[in-house]
């Protein structure tokens, strides 16, 4: 079910059972805003993460007021499959019938009604008075029909009509937990013999992440994160989690020497760096690096190791924001790691964090369970084969490549490196589950091997793969 059921929202001060009159108060700007963002999201493919924060900047929206224009956004953003459904059956018009913008608002409103502590009737009052903003007084009646009729239950008593029981499971699930039926039949397979975690796996998936950043080694230290109000995080010795507030406020995030990292992601870095190698162990590459979070931490890594990073993305100004993130010992190109400009061989360890659906970070990306369908899949498929079956090139006999995606689905994960290794021989699997062991002494839950699998419902990240490979000598 949508995660922020009585949660963040607070109660609306707003005293006229009505709603608003008039425009221009605190709280209409922050449900202006909301919906300003959730309709970018939709008209220009912008990212809620990033446009939120300039919006509220923009319009000096602070504290609190900020707090729930971020619910209000991320929870109807997150939640548009339940809520679709229940405005379906309140609405005497099809869905597909009604105005975007309008169909925003309402969406907007059922969020607050179902998943708030807003009153339902200021939470109708003020979708209602939305609705006249968008789309005129005709359609703020319509609304007002429509809301009201959501206002008369409560979440459980329309999920108990728009994913009943009796429901077949992925039609349920889907409903009940507002992610598309292809993305829960594609975690419930990756979730393979664990399947009967889906809902834990869907509910967490709903949940707001909690940040996390990383202190790059050498040049900032987790205490100095702690001292900043963050806490020790349960994995990487490099991790703190910072409960509230806003991580720019930390000196060390603001130089750049910390920065916000999922901690799988601190941990596919960190396990790139510990897998067993023999020989040198000086040139590494990160071939997929923008924006640079795993490239920061391998180049602070590197530097401690007398190694160096080359640090590539494909798009230039991707490789410009590595730039920001690395030391001045990292090499940073713009350059295809699929045609690469340096010499086969190049590499004792190279990074592939391969361009992916995603589906590991939907905690972070309310939005992006609607934008990319299963043929996105199948689209990025040949490109992480490029990349990795090049990555196997660019190392040494003996060096050590690390493939890594930001999504469980199967066939980007394992199906893309067993594709690869066929018919390549000389390439071992490592057993990165052990090598992960070796870097976070507490981790357990990612798998048997030789692949790992992190995930939300376990282990409070995101579901980041890694498979370990290392080129025979
Ligand atoms: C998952 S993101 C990498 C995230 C990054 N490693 C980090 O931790 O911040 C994948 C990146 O691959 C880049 N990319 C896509 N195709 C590429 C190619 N052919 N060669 C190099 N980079 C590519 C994309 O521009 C994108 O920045």
């Amino acid at each position: 079910m949508p995660p922020t059921r009585g949660g963040r929202g607070r109660p609306d001060r707003n005293r006229r059972p009505g709603g608003p009159r008039k425009t221009g108060r605190p709280q209409d700007l922050v449900r202006r805003t909301a919906f300003d963002v959730i309709r970018a999201v939709e008209t220009r493919d912008a990212y809620a993460n990033l446009l939120l924060p300039t919006r509220l900047r923009d319009r000096g929206i602070t504290g609190r007021d900020a707090a729930l224009a971020t619910e209000l956004t991320y929870g109807t953003l997150r939640g548009r499959g339940t809520y679709d459904a229940v405005l379906a059956l309140c609405s005497d018009r099809e869905l597909r019938r009604i105005d975007a913008p309008l169909l925003d608002v309402l969406r907007l409103g059922a969020h607050q009604i179902l998943a708030t502590r807003i009153p339902p009737h200021a939470a109708v009052g003020t979708a209602v008075e939305l609705a006249r903003s968008v789309s005129g007084p005709g359609q703020a009646k319509f609304a007002n029909a429509v809301l009201r009729k959501v206002a008369s239950r409560d979440l459980g008593a329309w999920l108990a009509i728009v994913a009943p029981a009796d429901a077949d499971a992925t039609t349920r699930l889907s409903v009940a937990h507002s992610h598309p039926k292809w993305i829960v039949s594609a975690l419930r397979d990756a979730l393979g013999p664990d399947r009967g975690e889906i809902d834990a796996l869907l509910e967490a998936d709903n949940a707001r992440p909690r940040v996390t950043l990383v202190a790059r080694p050498g040049r900032a230290t987790a205490q100095e994160l702690y001292d900043a109000g963050a806490e020790p995080a349960p994995y990487s010795p490099y991790a703190a989690v910072l409960g509230e507030g806003d991580p720019g406020h930390i000196d060390a995030v603001r130089d750049g020497r910390a920065a916000v990292q999922d901690e799988a992601s601190q941990l596919v870095a960190l396990a790139l760096a510990a897998a067993p190698l023999t020989g040198p162990d000086a040139r590494w590459a990160d071939v997929c690096a923008g924006p640079g979070g795993k490239a920061g931490l391998l180049s602070a890594v590197a530097a401690q190791r007398g190694a160096r990073l080359l640090a590539a993305d494909v798009q230039p100004h991707r490789a410009g924001l590595v730039r920001r993130a690395v030391d001045d010992r990292t090499g940073v190109v713009a350059a295809d790691g699929t045609a690469p400009a340096w010499r086969p061989g190049a590499f004792d360890r190279v990074m592939v964090d391969a361009p992916c659906t995603g589906l590991g970070a939907l905690r972070r990306r309310p939005e992006a369970r609607w934008r990319r369908g299963p043929e996105s899949v199948a689209e990025l498929g040949p490109l992480q084969r490029r990349l990795l079956a090049t990555a196997l090139e660019s190392v040494r006999p003996g060096g050590v490549v690390a493939y890594v995606t930001c999504s469980p689905h199967l066939a980007e994960t394992r199906v893309v490196v067993d594709d690869v290794l066929k018919g390549r021989d000389g390439v071992e699997r490592l057993d990165a589950p052990a090598v992960l062991a070796s870097v976070a002494a507490d981790l357990t839950g990612v798998g048997d091997g030789p692949y790992a699998q992190f995930w939300p419902h376990r282990h409070g990240t995101d579901a980041m793969f890694l498979a370990l490979l290392r080129r025979g000598d």
